[in-house]
């Protein structure tokens, strides 16, 4: 009798906790879904409808209510998954997408991104006589490098007093911020990603949402915009594509921490160019920067400086969008053929006219 009681209440405890365990369940993950959702009115007080607030899982369509009243309302051509490029890839083997000219619409992703009213930074570093490039890669930024949003351009160097007066629209900003000289320009590049991270974490964290950091010493030649947006964002080096990767130019010593093996790494991506949101490129540039630290501290230079670990960087943690070498193009490489369109390029200079060591 005693023993059929004990079991009795040992199955209605146990079932109880069960109750408990899926109750708690439950309520965390309604928690969730009221979080990420609200009611909200439509612009024309009709009807109440579920908006999803977070727009980091899926990106959403243009305002559907305008197309009520505005001319203008975006219609586009019909996509298709069976016409379209094929002289290029244009996705990766972990189907991150590769960004060529005739895979996006450029109106409809500006239109997605507008009502995010996303904010983009920019840094580039003007040190020593590389100053003389700032000039155009400011102006021409103006023309084609995100053009209609809002911008903030943050321009590293040691001569503050020689950064050009360029004209800017009302929703862009520059911000000159000083940097020590040095007389190592593989100290120059590298310690970009130190300030980098830094930047990111004393001024942008909360305020901004994307960030790309850019080489000085190149132009814009096209668009360059929302279709670049991503969580990590890579750009491919103009110089190896059609290369198998023995030829990449990556660090080959194991001892570095940018080592990357025969036989290893994807892509061979350039320093010259990154990006993506504020929390992944902080990462990055904090990763990069203390395995070039702990390198140096070592007595180790990877062959590539930053650009090096980088590489290594992206082969760990795969980039969520690459950008094919229209984003970085080299002035003194005639075009190819699969390169539609040039949107940014690097200019030819003499080396040992600029830099402070050759
Ligand atoms: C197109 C591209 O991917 N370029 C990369 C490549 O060579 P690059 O030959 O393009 O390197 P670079 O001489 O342009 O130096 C990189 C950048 O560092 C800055 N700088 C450099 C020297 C100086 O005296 N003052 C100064 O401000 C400037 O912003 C410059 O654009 O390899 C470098 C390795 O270190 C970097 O990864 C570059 O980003
Ligand atoms: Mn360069």
């Amino acid at each position: 009798m005693h023993a059929l009681n004990g079991k009795f209440l040992t199955v209605i405890l146990l079932t109880a906790l069960l109750l408990a365990v899926l109750y708690y369940y439950l309520s965390v993950s309604f928690r969730v879904v009221v979080t990420f959702e609200q009611e909200q009115e439509a612009a024309d007080g009709r009807s109440a409808e579920i908006v999803q607030k977070n727009h980091v899982f899926h990106l959403m369509a243009p305002d559907q209510v305008r197309k009520l009243w505005d001319h203008n309302y975006l219609l586009y051509k019909q996509p298709s998954i069976v016409e379209g490029r094929t002289d290029v890839v244009t996705v990766t083997p972990w189907l991150a997408p590769v960004v060529w000219e005739g895979t996006f619409n450029p109106d409809l992703l500006d239109s997605i991104y507008r009502q995010q009213n996303i904010s983009v930074a920019a840094t580039v570093f003007a040190v020593g006589k590389y100053i003389m490039f700032l000039k155009d890669f400011l102006e021409t930024a103006e023309q084609h490098f995100f053009v209609g949003f809002r911008v903030h351009i943050y321009v590293f160097t040691d001569r503050p007093e020689e950064v050009p007066k360029v004209n800017m629209a009302a929703n862009r900003k520059l911000t000159v911020l000083p940097v020590p000289s040095s007389n190592r320009w593989q100290e120059i590049s590298a310690r970009r990603m130190e300030l980098v991270q830094k930047l990111i974490k004393e001024k942008l964290q909360g305020n901004t949402d994307y960030i790309f950091c850019l080489d000085v010493d190149s132009k814009f030649h096209g668009r360059w915009g929302t279709e670049s947006l991503g969580g990590l964002v890579a750009v491919i080096h103009p110089g190896y594509y059609w290369d198998p990767r023995s030829k990449f130019p990556y660090e080959r010593r194991p001892q570095s921490r940018a080592y990357v093996a025969e036989g290893e790494g994807d892509f061979y991506y350039c320093g010259g160019a990154f990006g993506g949101s504020i929390e992944e490129v902080h990462l990055l540039a904090q990763t990069c920067r203390s395995n070039f630290e702990a390198d140096a501290a070592e007595g180790i230079e990877a062959a590539w400086q930053e650009e090096s670990h980088l590489n290594r960087y992206m082969w760990v943690n795969k980039p969520s969008k690459v950008l094919s070498p229209e984003y970085l193009w080299q002035d003194f490489k005639p075009r190819n053929s699969e390169i539609y369109i040039i949107r940014f390029s690097g200019v030819v200079k003499n080396y040992a006219d600029i830099r402070p060591n050759v």
